[in-house]
């Protein structure tokens, strides 16, 4: 069975895999008609149609070191394995993208089994790390667990209350700090508040100012420690919340938050508003960090686990036409 077979069986088992589809929908047509454009004239693996390939790749936002990196592995598989038709070269190169992102093992999410498990939140602002905060609050709700919020970004104006008003919506207690207070004292305040009344998670949404790596790297380092003492092994993940739609701009500040703190996995948001799907493979490639989860809209509906398989088949879906 072709790997394009394999995606396709594995995404129509998932229960909510439309939701890709769809979210994916602006991706998935470019990708698609620019790796199929790359049919029209081909003659077979040469030096043309891999620099057609490399643009295709750089158009989806791969980067220019992952986009070479693939184009070589496609070269050589192709090379190796004398493909010679497109359709086999097209299912060799979405196999290259599956292998590159499978490539890392991934940890399962730390789950404090003692007691209540601590969230961080962080990235830079308009990232959507509270709405996803909000969302990723609904979906333990809906697994019934028990959430408390610490909204800890005391630096934008508004945001505390942007995310006391989700916290309101959805029926869950959040610990508020003062404008421009101080974010560590809200997150022990959270801490203590989330033991006592025995939640399963915290989820602590942080500041993002990244125009000075040093402040940033202090206030996260002061979050860490004193979260420590409150809650043994805390914050069990530090989740990078990354808008989709900055591209290449995005992993260099990727690059800057986990320089500084300890990022255990990535969300990337806004991935139905963007065209340049292929920038998880490029977080992966550059940063070796899972994608946790994908922002595919703004409801609180709208985030999904990242699932590999269903993501490629949402981007390639229509590519290899005969299967
Ligand atoms: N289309 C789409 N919009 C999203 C997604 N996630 C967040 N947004 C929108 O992005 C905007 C910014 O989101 P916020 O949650 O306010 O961003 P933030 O990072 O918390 O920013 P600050 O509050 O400024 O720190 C909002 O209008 C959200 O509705 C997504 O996955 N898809």
């Amino acid at each position: 069975m072709g790997i394009f077979s394999k995606l396709k069986k594995s995404f129509q088992q998932k229960s909510d895999s439309d939701r890709y589809l769809s979210g994916l929908d602006k991706s998935k047509r470019s990708f698609s008609e620019r790796i199929r454009r790359l049919s029209l004239g081909f003659r077979g693996i040469d030096e043309e149609f891999l620099e057609e390939l490399m643009v295709a790749l750089l158009e989806a936002d791969l980067g220019i070191k992952t986009a070479q990196k693939v184009v070589d592995e496609v070269e050589n598989r192709a090379l190796d394995r004398k493909l010679s038709s497109f359709d086999e070269i097209s299912e060799c190169l979405v196999e290259v993208l599956r292998d590159m992102y499978v490539s890392y093992e991934d940890e399962a999410m730390h789950i404090n089994e003692q007691g209540v498990t601590v969230i961080y939140m962080v990235g830079v602002n308009g990232s959507g790390k509270t709405t996803t905060t909000a969302k990723l609050t609904k979906s333990f709700l809906d697994e019934g667990k028990k959430v408390v919020l610490a909204a800890a970004d005391t630096f934008r104006a508004g945001a505390v209350d942007q995310l006391a008003t989700w916290a309101d919506r959805l029926g869950v207690d959040c610990i508020k700090g003062r404008e421009n207070g101080d974010p560590s004292a809200v997150i022990v305040d959270a801490a203590r508040f989330a033991k006592e009344h025995h939640a399963d998670y915290l989820i602590c949404d942080t500041a993002g100012r990244l125009q000075n790596k040093t402040n940033l790297m202090n206030e996260l380092s002061k979050m860490r420690r004193v979260v420590e003492r409150e809650i043994e092994g805390a914050p069990h993940e530090v989740w990078l919340v990354l808008d989709a739609t900055t591209g290449q701009n995005g992993i260099s500040q990727a690059k800057i938050f986990t320089e500084t703190t300890n990022v255990t996995g990535i969300i990337l948001t806004k991935l139905d508003g963007t065209a340049k799907g292929g920038i998880v493979i490029a977080i992966r490639d550059l940063l070796g960090l899972p994608v946790k989860y994908i922002g595919l809209g703004e409801t609180l509906e709208d985030l999904r686990p990242f699932d590999i398989d269903s993501y490629l088949y949402g981007l390639c879906e229509g590519l290899v036409q005969h299967d």
